[in-house]
């Protein structure tokens, strides 16, 4: 059989036939010529119970990061899998954002609450060498990934395993977050590949999905420097709610939501 017939049968059972021919590329590091070339190839018996299997996975709403098991951030490749949520673009831009608006070549000490892979604290720690960054989360297995990704990628990192910031201590500078902020009652509204393979507490949160900024604003005021900055990532209709809950948090200091590319709430600034 040729390459091309069996990936239009098989693409046909899956909801983003191309993740099929994404997966296989990625894994194989193919350009889309040389994908292009291969199907117009008689497919080998191995390989065709490997594209069988990775259709299999596909169908069953596996994420194709978990497939290939990475996902590029901010220019810097992460393992993940079932233990960590898959780092989304919209955070990058939360990074962008730190990076421009703090001084690189300054020790700043830096913390970031809930780092799963360690996306955040892994590209600020690339970018600034200078930085001493502190990555805590409550997921133990979550720790242990970014610690695996610290070092692929060669940076240092503390890691602290903390509910938000009851065993951290001291302060910071700059304290960074990208919380579960998803309400327990939109589960429904949640696509059926994130809600039946990423960690549920990476995504859901309490009183509507507050509960963690709540504690972040509760304890965060004793563990930021006087000049020190808070930054989240957070949900789209959560703006107004968040705003109210930092000003009452930090009253001497300014608290604004900033869009994403998309035009949406996406981000909390505290400085
Ligand atoms: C939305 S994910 C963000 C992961 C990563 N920072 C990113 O942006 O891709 C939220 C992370 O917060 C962690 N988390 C959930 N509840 C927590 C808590 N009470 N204290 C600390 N971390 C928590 C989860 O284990 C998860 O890794």
């Amino acid at each position: 059989m040729l390459w091309i017939e069996l990936t239009r049968k098989l693409s046909e059972n899956l909801k983003e036939p191309f993740e099929l021919e994404f997966v296989w590329r990625q894994q194989h590091e193919l350009s889309k010529l040389d994908w292009l070339n291969l199907m117009r190839e008689e497919i080998s018996e191995e390989d065709e119970t490997t594209l069988k299997a990775i259709a299999d996975r596909l169908a069953k709403d596996e994420p194709p990061q978990y497939i290939i098991g990475w996902e590029d951030f901010a220019g810097l490749r992460f393992k993940v899998d079932e233990r960590v949520l898959i780092p989304r673009p919209e955070t990058e831009e939360l990074v962008q954002m730190i990076l421009e608006e703090n001084p690189h070549q300054e020790a700043l000490s830096v913390l970031d609450i809930g780092t799963g892979s360690g996306a955040i604290a892994i590209s600020l720690a690339k970018a600034c060498p200078s930085w001493k960054l502190t990555a805590s989360d409550l997921s133990e297995s979550a720790l242990e990934l970014a610690g695996e990704n610290a070092k692929a990628n060669q940076v240092q990192l503390e890691l602290v395993c903390s509910d938000v910031l009851d065993d951290i201590a001291g302060s910071f500078d700059l304290i960074i977050s990208n919380p579960p902020y998803i309400s327990p009652d939109d589960r429904d509204e949640v696509d059926a590949s994130v809600q039946k393979f990423e960690p549920d507490s990476a995504l859901y949160a309490e009183n509507d999905g507050y509960a963690i900024y709540e504690k972040i604003a509760q304890q965060a005021p004793q563990h930021l420097d006087e000049a020190g900055r808070l930054y989240m990532e957070i949900g789209y209709k959560q703006g107004e709610r968040l705003k109210a809950i930092f000003e009452t948090a930090f009253p001497e200091k300014e608290v604004s939501v900033i869009k994403d590319s998309f035009g949406k709430d996406r981000m909390l600034k505290v400085c």
